[in-house]
């Protein structure tokens, strides 16, 4: 699943938010987007998944232009979004239900390995911050869709919830092939997690700078945390993202 990006740009009212934006995420790449706040990350995210119309520019999935299409990918927001009157399963459900018949037997299996099998019948009232983040992860990961655009998934975590978090979104890669478009304001998490990062401008949004990840994916990556090589490479993207 290859995304495109070529010269997107995006204005509220009067207010030019991205600006020529420039990039591509390669089949069964992790990818993640760092940048200040405010500087049209998730609106960036609202394009790709057809909520809004970009006044320029192009957004093509494997070759297709689908600005302003919505459908072809799995997008996890900000706020978990969940649906009141329905349970915890049935929220996860539902990126199954619009495509094909609910496997339920991988839908038990992933509540369960992200600790949420006890709260399966309850209601998202009935669960704190945290883990109906997890259930808004969970629902974006059950989807058919090979391109996953997860927005701060683990932003509500508690620490240890989310390096355990980390670690199952690590082992996950390894069984099955997704290509990920990540938001976080963790450059540690960047690091750990991804094949590239991307480093934005504030507000009008474009890719400044873009680092290669020089360590080789999965979960043994973790042990490279607070070798020389890592340290550099998180001051030089701290260096990247301080105002000039
Ligand atoms: N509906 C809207 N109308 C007008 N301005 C908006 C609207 N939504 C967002 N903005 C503005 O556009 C800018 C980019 O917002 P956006 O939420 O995309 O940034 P972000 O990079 O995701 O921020 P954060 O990292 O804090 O989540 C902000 O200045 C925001 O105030």
């Amino acid at each position: 699943m290859k995304l495109e990006v070529k010269g997107l740009s995006f204005t509220y009212e009067q207010r030019p938010v991205i600006q020529g934006l420039h990039f591509s995420v390669q089949d069964g790449e992790f990818v993640s987007l760092i940048g200040p706040s405010g500087s049209g990350k998730s609106t960036l995210f609202y394009l790709l998944g057809g909520l809004y119309r970009p006044q320029a520019g192009e957004i093509h999935l494997n070759g297709r232009l689908i600005n302003g299409e919505r459908g072809h990918l799995a997008y996890m927001p900000q706020q978990p979004s969940l649906m009141p009157w329905r349970t915890i399963f049935d929220n996860v459900r539902l990126a199954q239900e619009l495509t094909r018949r609910t496997d339920r037997v991988r839908l038990n299996q992933l509540l369960k390995e992200a600790g949420l099998a006890e709260v399966a019948r309850r209601y998202p009232h009935e669960l704190s911050g945290g883990m109906q983040q997890r259930v808004a992860f969970i629902r974006a990961l059950a989807s058919d869709h090979d391109l996953l655009c997860l927005d701060e998934p683990f932003g509500a975590l508690d620490a240890l919830t989310r390096t355990r978090m980390q670690k199952w979104l690590l082992s996950l890669l390894e069984q099955e092939r997704r290509t990920i478009l990540f938001i976080t304001h963790s450059i540690e998490e960047a690091i750990l997690l991804s094949d590239r990062i991307l480093v934005l401008s504030p507000s009008p949004m474009k890719v400044a700078q873009e680092v290669a990840v020089p360590f080789a994916r999965g979960q043994e990556r973790d042990e490279r945390r607070g070798t020389k090589e890592w340290i550099r490479l998180q001051r030089e993207l701290e260096a990247m993202l301080l105002p000039t």
